[in-house]
């Protein structure tokens, strides 16, 4: 199946709040896409609907062309993976337990029992976070930005064709947020879809191909970062506005 993803007139919500209104975005293989907008836009929403875990209210999510509301959670996770804001973990799993549910929907086993390929997945991922000193130990031991790293690998290790991520950087120091970021973006040129949730703006504008900017629920600016990250764009949905040394100041 091929990553490609079509969000066609959907909405979406929580209960009887409706986010998301008419959201219209199509992503191809190799993108590297980021989704800005204030606290409370409606990213981590997006990200969800995008990844088949709320339904669309309206319209359709299709990826490589097939309803995404009709895929099993297998299929689902083959297909896609999915790095949620929260990174808590229901008990005191090794980081290397974590990193092969990535592998769970292909193979339906824990990491002892992977075939060796697999495992080579695994662990591959692991070396590419940077988590191998601190992979064997139980999560509930690690920093906030091993935790980070750990569930970062546990996406990277399904080989899924779309990667969701809901502010993969958080928590992590500056040269991790770049090597991250170095580290997504060479997996886009391998031909992997990537839109991820983002609060930094200049992180955004330096990496992405592509920014998406939510507003109230809606796609208020789409294109190239000099372009959506506009001067206009800046002051009326983040109310801030570039500064002289590169960084952003009050609008
Ligand atoms: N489970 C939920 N039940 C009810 N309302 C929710 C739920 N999750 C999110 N919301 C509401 O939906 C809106 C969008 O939230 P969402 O988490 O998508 O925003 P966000 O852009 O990711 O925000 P942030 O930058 O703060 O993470 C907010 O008003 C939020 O309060």
């Amino acid at each position: 199946m091929s990553a490609r993803l079509d969000i066609i007139a959907a909405s979406a919500g929580h209960a009887d709040h409706t986010v998301l209104h008419d959201i219209n975005i199509a992503v191809q293989p190799g993108e590297f896409v980021c989704l800005v907008g204030p606290n409370g836009a409606g990213k981590s929403t997006l990200l969800k609907l995008a990844a088949g875990i709320l339904p669309a209210r309206e319209g359709d999510v299709h990826l490589g062309g097939q309803d995404v509301s009709a895929m099993s959670a297998r299929e689902r996770a083959r297909h896609m993976a999915w790095l949620a804001q929260e990174r808590s973990a229901a008990w005191a799993m090794r980081g290397v337990d974590i990193v092969a549910l990535g592998r769970f929907a292909h193979e339906g086993r824990p990491y002892e029992r992977l075939p060796q390929a697999a495992r080579e997945r695994v662990n591959e991922a692991i070396t590419r976070c940077g988590a191998s000193t601190f992979a064997h130990r139980p999560v509930d031991t690690l920093s906030g930005g091993e935790k980070a790293r750990i569930h970062l690998a546990r996406t990277l290790a399904s080989g899924a064709p779309l990667l969701l991520l809901d502010e993969p950087l958080n928590a992590l120091d500056p040269r991790h947020q770049l090597d991250v970021m170095a580290l997504l973006q060479a997996e886009a040129g391998r031909g992997t879809a990537i839109v991820l949730a983002l609060h930094d703006l200049a992180m955004a504008r330096r990496h992405a191909a592509r920014v998406i900017v939510l507003d109230q629920g809606r796609v208020v600016a789409d294109g190239p970062p000099a372009t959506a990250l506009n001067p206009i764009i800046l002051a009326d949905v983040f109310a801030v506005q570039a500064a002289a040394d590169g960084g952003y100041a009050p609008a």
